[in-house]
């Protein structure tokens, strides 16, 4: 760390420890010097940034049209020849994620409170033109009063054209990604976001994803396949003697042929407590 870059933001903070060290940002602990109030500062190198650059400055740009009770305040940013500081607010309790894993899933009641304060955030965002685009645990911090703080735009976007402006990025963690976005098709920014707060109710609630693989594709896959019931595949598989695959095939083309119709019917059979069978004596 040359001096040099840091004699600015010194003027104003005592930086302490790094809590946390990302991509090509680093976050430190600091006390703003005339209120001795905490704050979180990241400091990102300008050459380590390269072409993501850009994505800092759409960021800051973001967050200067956000203030919102439920997103990470920005307070300050200084902009050295080498290096950017966004000065934050200080979120004490950490990562949304780490909660989460150490209660091992939350209450209805804690799930049901927080998930409220991530709508009323999201619902700012999407109605100041905003779509974020990264939402997970990772991405909701825990303040000093226990209430969630959403961070981190560098993935955000303000269509030109409004909000129901089609996007093509593909961006934000394949887990909580929706499956207009994994498709490669165009989507519409808010409704990915939508998507994301499913993920995360569930995640919420459950302690672990709904679609979830060590292997990416097969991560798409599972968001792709959604809420496809396994025995009535299974069922279906047995009673046609095909390959759960090319049952599978099948079923996703939603054809509404007799093959979607008798896998719908299978699902609701279930639904009512009935065996998941076919004709057979069951
Ligand atoms: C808009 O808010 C943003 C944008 C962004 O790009 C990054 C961040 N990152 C932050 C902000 C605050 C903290 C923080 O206060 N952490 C903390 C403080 C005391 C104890 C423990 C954590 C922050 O922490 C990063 C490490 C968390 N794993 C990141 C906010």
């Amino acid at each position: 760390m040359s001096a040099g870059d840091y004699e600015e933001i010194l003027k104003y903070y005592e930086l302490h420890e790094t809590i946390g060290t990302g991509g090509f940002a680093k976050v430190k602990l600091a006390r703003h010097l005339l209120t001795a109030e905490k704050v979180a500062i990241k400091i990102m190198d300008k050459a380590a940034l390269g072409d993501d650059l850009p994505r800092v400055k759409i960021e800051i740009d973001a967050m200067k049209n956000l203030s919102h009770q439920h997103i990470c305040r920005l307070y300050q940013v200084i902009e050295t020849s080498k290096k950017i500081f966004m000065v934050l607010e200080y979120c004490p309790g950490g990562e949304l994620f780490d909660y989460i894993i150490s209660k091992d899933r939350l209450s209805e009641e804690e799930a049901r409170v927080f998930f409220r304060q991530i709508v009323s955030a999201i619902a700012y965002v999407h109605g100041k033109g905003y779509a974020h685009r990264d939402l997970k645990p990772e991405n909701l911090l825990i303040d000093k009063e226990h209430n969630l703080k959403l961070i981190d735009f560098g993935l955000c976007a303000k269509p030109k054209g409004g909000l129901d402006y089609h996007l093509n990025t593909c961006c934000g963690s394949p887990a909580y990604a929706a499956p207009e976005l994994i498709q490669g098709k165009a989507y519409i920014g808010s409704e990915a976001d939508i998507w994301s707060m499913g993920v995360l109710l569930y995640a919420l609630l459950c302690g672990f994803l709904p679609f979830d693989d060590a292997n990416v594709m097969v991560t798409y896959k599972k968001i792709m396949l959604g809420h496809i019931d396994e025995d009535c595949v299974t069922e279906l598989s047995v009673f046609h003697k095909q390959s759960r695959e090319s049952i599978l095939e099948l079923i996703s083309e939603w054809k509404y042929d007799h093959m979607s119709a008798t896998y719908f019917l299978l699902q609701s059979k279930k639904a009512r407590g009935k065996h998941v069978c076919l004709r057979v004596p069951c």
